[in-house]
Formats: C-alpha cells, sequence, structure tokens
C-alpha cells in the first residue's frame, strides 16, 4: 500500500462484500419461490424479497465503486485522499441509508408516506429520504476524490473515472422526478436505470479496467490511455442514443423503433473494444504479475460483459425481435449475465487486487479465488443458457401462439429448476470468494519453473 487513505477501500470492499452475500442469497430465496410459489409467501412475499435482491446489488456495486475510487485515486494522482473522514461519515450514511431500506422493506413501514415509504419503481423502491441520504453521500464523496484529483497529477484514468462518477451522481436526480404519467415516468425512470449501466457505469469499468491492466500486465501508459479514449467514446456515442431500445412500446414517439435500434446495436462495439483491450494488454504485457487470482476476474470481465452485455443485449435490441421478447425471461437472462459479467467480476476484480495489498499479504489465496470464479462464472453462465432456453419457449408460447401467461409459466417449471440449482453454485462461489479475501494464507503461484528452497 503507498498511500496510507488508501485503507479507506478495506472498509468499502468490506461492507459491499456482506451485502453481496446477503444479495446472492435473495436471489437463491427468489429462485426457489419460483419452484415453490407459497413459500414464506405470507412472511416475505417474492415482491420483497425481489427488491431487496436488486436493490442489495446496485448498493454493494456502487460501494465496491466508490471504494475502487478511494484505493486507485491516490495512485495515479500520487497524493493522499482530500479528507478520510469525510470517506467514513460517507460511508456511515451509505449504511444507515441500507439499514433503513431493510426495516422499511421487510416490515412494510408507512406504507403511502411520501417521505418515509417505499416508492413504486424497479431499482428506485427506496424511501424518499433515503435517496436524499443517497444523494448527501454521493456529493460528499464527488468532493472528496475531485478534491484529490485536481490537486494530484491528472492521468486519463483519474480523468475519465471522474467523469463515469459525476455523471451516475448528477442521473440519479432523476430518480426524485416520478411524473403520474406514465410513459413520461418511464422515460425518466431509463435515463436513471439505462444511462447508468450502458453510460457511465461503463466509464468507471472501463477506468478500473485499465487501472488494472496497467498494475497487472506493465503495458505502457500511452497503450491503454489510447485504448480507454477508444472505448470511452465509443460507449457515449452508442449508448445515449441507445436508451431508444426502452422506448419502442411505452408510448413515445416512433421514431426511437430505428434510433433506437440502430444506436443500441453499435453498443456492442465499446463491450467488444475492453475484450479485446484486456487481451492484447495481457498478451502485449512484459509483467509476470504474481497476483493471478486478480488477472483471472479481470479478463473473466471483459469477455462474460461482452456476452451478458454485448452478446445478450444485442439478441433482443431490434425493435422487430424486441416487440416479441420483452419483459420475457430472456431479459431476465441477459439482465444476469450483463450485471454479473460487467459490474460484479470488475467489482471482484478490483478487490483481489487490492485486499491483499490493503492487508499488506500479497498476494494469497489464489487457488480459492480462482476456484470462487469459476463457480460462479459456471453458475450464472448456466444460469443464463437455462433463462434464455425458457425465454425462447415463453416467447413463443406466450406471444405468438397466445396462451396464457401463468400456464406458459407451469410448462418452464423444469427451467426453473435448473436456475435454483445454478443459484446453489453462485452462493457458494461467493462465500467462497469472500473466504478466500478473509482469511489470508500466504500462497505464491508462479508462471516460471520452480526454483529449489535455499
Ligand atoms: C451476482 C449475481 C446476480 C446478479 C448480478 C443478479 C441480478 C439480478 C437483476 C438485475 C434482477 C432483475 C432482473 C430484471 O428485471 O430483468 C434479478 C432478478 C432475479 N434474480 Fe438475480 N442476480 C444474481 C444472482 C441470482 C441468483 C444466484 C439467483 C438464484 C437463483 C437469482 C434469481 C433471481 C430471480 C428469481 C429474480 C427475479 C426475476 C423475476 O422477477 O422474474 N439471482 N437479479
Ligand atoms: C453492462 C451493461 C448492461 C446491463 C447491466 C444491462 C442490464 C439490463 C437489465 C437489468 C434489464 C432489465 C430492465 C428491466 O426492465 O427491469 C435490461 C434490459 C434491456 N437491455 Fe440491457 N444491460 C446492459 C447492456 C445492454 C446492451 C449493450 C444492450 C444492447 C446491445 C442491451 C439491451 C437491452 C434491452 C433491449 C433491454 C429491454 C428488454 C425488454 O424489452 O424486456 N443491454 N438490461
Ligand atoms: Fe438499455
Amino acid at each position: 500500500m503507498k498511500y496510507k487513505s488508501q485503507s479507506i477501500a478495506l472498509v468499502y470492499f468490506s461492507v459491499a462484500l456482506a451485502l453481496f452475500a446477503v444479495q446472492v442469497s435473495g436471489g437463491l430465496l427468489l429462485g426457489w419461490i419460483y419452484v415453490s410459489p407459497n413459500f414464506l409467501s405470507e412472511i416475505l412475499p417474492f415482491n420483497i424479497v425481489r427488491m431487496l435482491h436488486t436493490n442489495s446489488l446496485i448498493v454493494w456495486l456502487l460501494l465496491g465503486f466508490m471504494g475502487a475510487a478511494y484505493f486507485v485515486i491516490p495512485e495515479e494522482s500520487e497524493r493522499e485522499i482530500h479528507s478520510p473522514l469525510l470517506a467514513y461519515i460517507q460511508l456511515a450514511i451509505m449504511v444507515l441509508g441500507t439499514a433503513g431500506v431493510v426495516v422499511t422493506y421487510l416490515f412494510n413501514l408507512f406504507e403511502g408516506n411520501w417521505l418515509l415509504g417505499k416508492e413504486g419503481r424497479e431499482f428506485l423502491e427506496q424511501p424518499v429520504w433515503v435517496k436524499l441520504g443517497i444523494v448527501v453521500a454521493a456529493l460528499i464523496f464527488m468532493y472528496n476524490i475531485t478534491m484529490t484529483v485536481l490537486q494530484g497529477r491528472k492521468t486519463a484514468i483519474t480523468n475519465v473515472l471522474l467523469l463515469g462518477l459525476w455523471g451516475l451522481t448528477l442521473l440519479f436526480l432523476f430518480a426524485f422526478y416520478n411524473p403520474s404519467n406514465l410513459a413520461l415516468d418511464k422515460q425518466y425512470w431509463w435515463f436513471v436505470v439505462h444511462l447508468w449501466v450502458e453510460g457511465t457505469w461503463e466509464l468507471i469499468m472501463a477506468s478500473v479496467l485499465a487501472f488494472l491492466m496497467l498494475k497487472l500486465t506493465g503495458v505502457d501508459r500511452e497503450i491503454v490511455e489510447k485504448w480507454l479514449y477508444l472505448i470511452v467514446a465509443t460507449a457515449l456515442f452508442s449508448g445515449i442514443l441507445g436508451t431508444g431500445h426502452h422506448y419502442y412500446f411505452i408510448g413515445m414517439p416512433g421514431y426511437w423503433l430505428w434510433i433506437g435500434s440502430i444506436f443500441s446495436a453499435l453498443e456492442v462495439v465499446p463491450f467488444f473494444g475492453m475484450m479485446a483491450f484486456a487481451f492484447v494488454m495481457v498478451w502485449k504485457g512484459r509483467k509476470d504479475h504474481p497476483n493471478k487470482a486478480a488477472l483471472l476476474w479481470s479478463l473473466g470481465c471483459a469477455t462474460l460483459a461482452f456476452f451478458g452485455a454485448g452478446v445478450w443485449g444485442f439478441m433482443h435490441t431490434l425493435h422487430g425481435i424486441n416487440y416479441y421478447t420483452h419483459g420475457t425471461q430472456i431479459t431476465a437472462a441477459h439482465g444476469h449475465l450483463a450485471f454479473f459479467g460487467a459490474y460484479v467480476s470488475l467489482n471482484l476484480a478490483i478487490f483481489s487486487y487490492a485486499f491483499p495489498i490493503l492487508r499488506q499479504r500479497d498476494p494469497y489465496n489464489q487457488v480459492l479465488n480462482m476456484a470462487s470464479f469459476w463457480l460462479m462464472a459456471g453458475g450464472m453462465t448456466f444460469m443464463t443458457f437455462v433463462l434464455t432456453f425458457a425465454g425462447t419457449v415463453q416467447t413463443h408460447a406466450q406471444r405468438v401462439q397466445g396462451e396464457y401467461f401463468m400456464d406458459v409459466q407451469d410448462a418452464l417449471a423444469i427451467f426453473y429448476w435448473m436456475r435454483f440449482g445454478s443459484g446453489i453454485a453462485v452462493v457458494l462461489g461467493a462465500l467462497l470468494f469472500i473466504y478466500a479475501v478473509a482469511m489470508p494464507r500466504k500462497e505464491l503461484i508462479s508462471a516460471s519453473p520452480k526454483v529449489p528452497a535455499e
């Protein structure tokens, strides 16, 4: 650890990992409710568990990004974080908000209260007071890291990271605008949901991957920067108007059919770019970095993001196809692999890189960490295939042949059983990951032939 204030990241990463465990366990519970629909239906209904699953996902990913910024920026800017105290205050606000959310959802508190009760829109269900807390925490965070960057060395990585994080923060403000017209509601809802994962978060992903490649492969900074700018340019060019792929059938003007189809099809380019970038860097790199687990997660991230977001996204993005597949299990298949490949794996890559450094035991427990990669990646890939099959059957039976929704669901039971099975692998993988980074055990894997002990 080069800078003392980087240790802030350790606390952020630890809270993020705890929520990660909650998130995947919630997923497993949802998977079980799908095959056994009355399970806990009185005390913990499906819709509540679903909110906990998706919201905890977003919160832990955000905490991971923030921790990553606190880790990356000191090294890039060559100075300590402006105010470690503010970083911890900010974390306390986030933790308080998260606890508030969980209690409000579980006990259905303050139903209908505009300030204290939960709101209805997917991913943005948190009560208004929690949303305000998120904005305060995000502004403290942005102030803290912007001051650090402004007073230190500016690199392409810090610039892109900052741009992504500012974009993320400002776009969240649309979460407060909730018009009663359903078409307008959806229009602005996607400003947060789509422009996050297919815009600003991509910038964060590209800059953190660039940082990892710089450290793990030892290629020249100039080469990394050229790739980074190319990825950022294609991401923003395609992703902003790509929002149109959510505007097909919600009451927006017809030209969105074409704008959405064309620009969102181009969204495959930055994801392909990130995959090509990662592999070319490893291939060109001169360094044989001992942290193989971090490298595996980085390459896995770029690859699975390309398939989950790029390929599985493209699969249903053209309006003629989306007309049939909209809101089926195809969407769930894509949502899972895209989130896992891009943002879960990105976080686990930087955690794998940073944890041993932060705990001054570099590197350790790599074999277990790598096993956890294959368990989780294998589980999520299998889940994606299963849901894709389910979605294909569903699209045909429900949308082409016009069968009833619940009749079709009954026919899909076998797929839902298999999804539950893959969920077990993912949860075990997540627990193994946590064990691997939490329980230090020094162990070096060398690519070169073993030298006999002295
Ligand atoms: C890190 C891994 C995971 C990520 C990133 C993730 C992400 C998501 C997202 C984004 C949604 C909302 C999907 C949409 O609206 O299309 C969702 C819903 C869901 N997830 Fe996960 N999830 C993960 C793990 C799991 C696991 C292990 C299971 C277990 C079987 C699971 C089961 C479900 C179920 C059943 C739903 C509700 C789908 C529906 O409403 O039909 N997830 N998840
Ligand atoms: C890492 C990046 C991405 C993530 C995390 C992601 C995640 C998601 C999620 C969770 C949904 C379901 C939203 C909901 O209705 O609740 C969704 C929908 C969708 N995504 Fe993505 N996505 C990503 C990138 C892409 C890309 C690059 C494309 C196109 C090439 C794409 C195409 C779509 C389409 C067309 C839908 C609407 C599906 C429907 O009509 O039901 N996504 N995405
Ligand atoms: Fe989108």
